[in-house]
């Protein structure tokens, strides 16, 4: 006889059974009253590629979702689709190729002689493109000719015929010819069809700047897809100007970002399939664009969506749509204006109260316990440790610098471009009070500060010997450089903007690890980042003034998990010897990492996973070739011991 929780748990599947079979006969009643998608939704025959693990479910409060039929393991690749309805970003159009995304290195790039917008790497990639572009070429010149132009457009960017519609106008457009040409009766027509619509919820909401979000988009696509009439809009399966405005709404609400192997933004795609994952601040996947290695042209851009955890058998997959090391106030915002949900995820619903700290928003007892306090907030000023218990008395104090950060945050974000050394002044001033207030090197907004002054530093330092390599050297050509430079105080302060900036890389990777798990592609990317800054050459190594013991040099076998010690301490970076052996400890542990985030296997840690293959053997090489050395000096040396 079954026990309670089995009955309770029969009950449960006959309810997720009935809403969905619900579901199915109100859409086959013709039924969209309630605003969700019409569905030929659960019916999974239209998603030919899906595979057959993964399977398309429907709940009340989510709509459909995608749950994994076997159990995984963490670093799973269970998804993997070439994009075929995606658009580069307008600034990379001349530097990447419009159909495998990938950046021109070497070999300049051809330009599509008729509308000279459009760039390719070679015929291969331009013919594989043709069926969207031919429809593109002529949308793009019209467009080029008629649009009003912003002040901002000066006459020469016209001339050269450089107005161009934004990203999603243009992936917009692609999604709508791939329609045209698939026919509405095909599978892709469908998939996107029964694509989820905000429309209902824009306008419950009556949310004024979306609603005028989509107008605007309505009337740009009109004019990129040259429509004069209503009829013209039944070749792409529309019968309405109400079927275009929901048909962009869909594009808004499923639309996302292509990325490099470096999670750069490079591009809009619309992926029917992958638009089904549901969001999660605490998610078990991830999509990603790894550029594996063994891939062909012909299958960039490849998006795959891959487990960060290890999952059982019929648990929904859920990927976040968002950053997850925001707040929850941040999240929640984010997720309402462009998702129309408020998220009640494992995360969002842990109550602000008891002994559980957000890391995302907390201080530093202030007795030093080694506890955390809540971060006081206008309507929760009372903060106190969590451990023990002692209150936090400048909770004013506190809520003030808080509010200057998320200030210079925004100021920062402004100027990063137009006004770097402003930037970098301004990181560096509020990485300083925030962490003399207690704040947490995980909490908002130092870690977001603290990941913008990482990235300023990085493309603000200038080796002294080439601008352009990061290499690695013996000690002895470092020494020989040294000797050679006139200056030295100007090496001493490069040396001092090396070892900042490693600092911060190391502070950055400190605060996602606390709040992203093992292998999460950013945290990955952070330690990478560390990891090669610790293999640029020094300009003016501490360790050949403190003549260090070189004898520990050789690789700890298989490379240690632990990350470097704290920063700020004296110690931090090593020079040398040790910090050669640190950056291959770190890149080591990078590896283990891009092993989950971008798929192990054929995939290998996807483009920076082979890259960080490639530095370790070299590090290897050097660390070897340094043992050596030292072996053959000891060697050499007259035996004067014990004379
Ligand atoms: C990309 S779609 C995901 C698939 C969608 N559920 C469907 O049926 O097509 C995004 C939409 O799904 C819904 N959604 C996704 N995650 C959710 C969550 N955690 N809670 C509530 N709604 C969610 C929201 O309506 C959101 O705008």
């Amino acid at each position: 006889m079954a026990n309670f929780a089995e009955l309770k748990a029969a009950r449960d599947r006959r309810k997720v059974q009935s809403s969905f079979t619900d579901n199915l006969n109100s859409l086959e009643d013709g039924a969209k009253a309630d605003g969700r998608a019409p569905n030929a939704d659960v019916k999974p025959t239209i998603y030919h590629s899906l595979p057959a693990d993964l399977e398309v479910r429907w709940t009340e409060t989510r709509g459909r979702g995608i749950w994994s039929r076997e159990k995984r393991r963490r670093g799973e690749i269970i998804f993997t689709e070439v994009q075929q309805s995606a658009a580069l970003s307008t600034g990379l159009l001349a530097t990447h190729c419009s159909a495998c995304f990938v950046e021109a290195s070497g070999v300049p790039l051809k330009r599509c002689p008729t509308c000279r917008i459009i760039h390719y790497c070679d015929t291969e990639c331009q013919s594989r493109d043709w069926t969207l572009h031919k429809r593109e070429c002529p949308a793009l010149q019209k467009w080029a000719t008629s649009v009003p132009s912003p002040s901002s457009e000066t006459s020469e960017d016209k001339r050269q015929g450089k107005v161009i519609p934004s990203d999603a106008i243009r992936a917009l457009g692609r999604m709508m010819w791939r329609k045209q040409k698939k026919g509405s009766s095909g599978d892709w027509a469908k998939q996107v069809d029964t694509m989820q619509s905000r429309k209902h919820r824009v306008r419950l909401s009556s949310n004024e700047k979306s609603s005028q979000l989509h107008t605007h988009m309505v009337h740009a696509l009109v004019r990129y897809l040259g429509l004069e009439s209503l009829d013209e809009l039944s070749s792409y399966g529309i019968d309405s100007i109400a079927g275009l405005v929901d048909l962009v709404s869909r594009f808004t609400t499923n639309a996302f970002t292509v990325a490099s192997p470096t999670l750069t933004p490079i591009g809009v795609s619309i992926s029917p399939i992958i638009a089904l994952f549901n969001h999660s601040c605490a998610p078990n996947a991830v999509p990603v664009f790894p550029r594996a290695p063994h891939n062909a042209k012909a299958n960039e851009p490849m998006a795959s969506v891959i487990t960060l955890r290890d999952i059982p058998a019929n648990e929904e997959v859920v990927i976040s749509y968002i950053d997850t090391t925001l707040t929850k106030r941040e999240r929640q915002k984010a997720l309402k204006e462009t998702y129309y949900f408020t998220c009640n995820c494992s995360l969002c619903e842990k109550p602000r109260d008891g002994a559980y700290v957000d890391s995302r928003e907390s201080l530093y007892c202030p007795k030093n316990c080694g506890g955390l306090c809540w971060l006081p907030t206008e309507d929760d000023p009372l903060a106190r440790c969590a451990k023990c218990g002692t209150v936090v008395k400048e909770s004013d104090a506190i809520l003030d610098v808080i509010r200057i950060g998320f200030v210079a945050l925004k100021k920062v974000n402004k100027v990063q471009i137009s006004d770097p050394q402003k930037a970098i002044q301004l990181t560096t001033n509020l990485i300083r009070i925030l962490a003399s207030a207690r704040v947490c090197p995980f909490t908002q907004p130092l870690l977001a500060l603290s990941r913008l002054h990482t990235t300023l530093l990085i493309s603000n330092y200038r080796s002294p010997f080439d601008p352009n390599v990061a290499e690695i050297s013996s000690p002895e050509i470092q020494e020989q450089r040294q000797t050679n430079q006139e200056d030295i105080s100007a090496l001493s302060e490069k040396q001092n903007q090396l070892d900042e900036t490693i600092q911060s890389a190391k502070r950055t990777t400190m605060g996602l690890n606390r709040l992203l798990p093992f292998g999460h592609p950013i945290r990955a990317l952070a330690l990478t980042e560390l990891g090669k800054l610790l293999i640029v050459d020094e300009p003016d190594p501490k360790h050949l003034k403190e003549k260090s013991d070189i004898s520990s040099v050789a690789p700890s076998g298989s490379g240690s998990s632990a990350l470097p010690q704290l920063a700020g301490t004296a110690k931090y970076p090593p020079s040398g010897p040790q910090r050669l052996k640190l950056a291959y400890e770190t890149l080591v542990s990078a590896r283990r990492e891009l092993i989950v985030g971008f798929g192990g296997g054929k995939n290998e840690g996807g483009q920076v996973g082979v890259e960080v293959r490639k530095i370790l053997v070299e590090i290897e090489k050097e660390l070897g070739v340094w043992k050596e050395g030292i072996r053959g000096a000891i060697a050499d040396l007259p035996k004067t011991t014990g004379k």
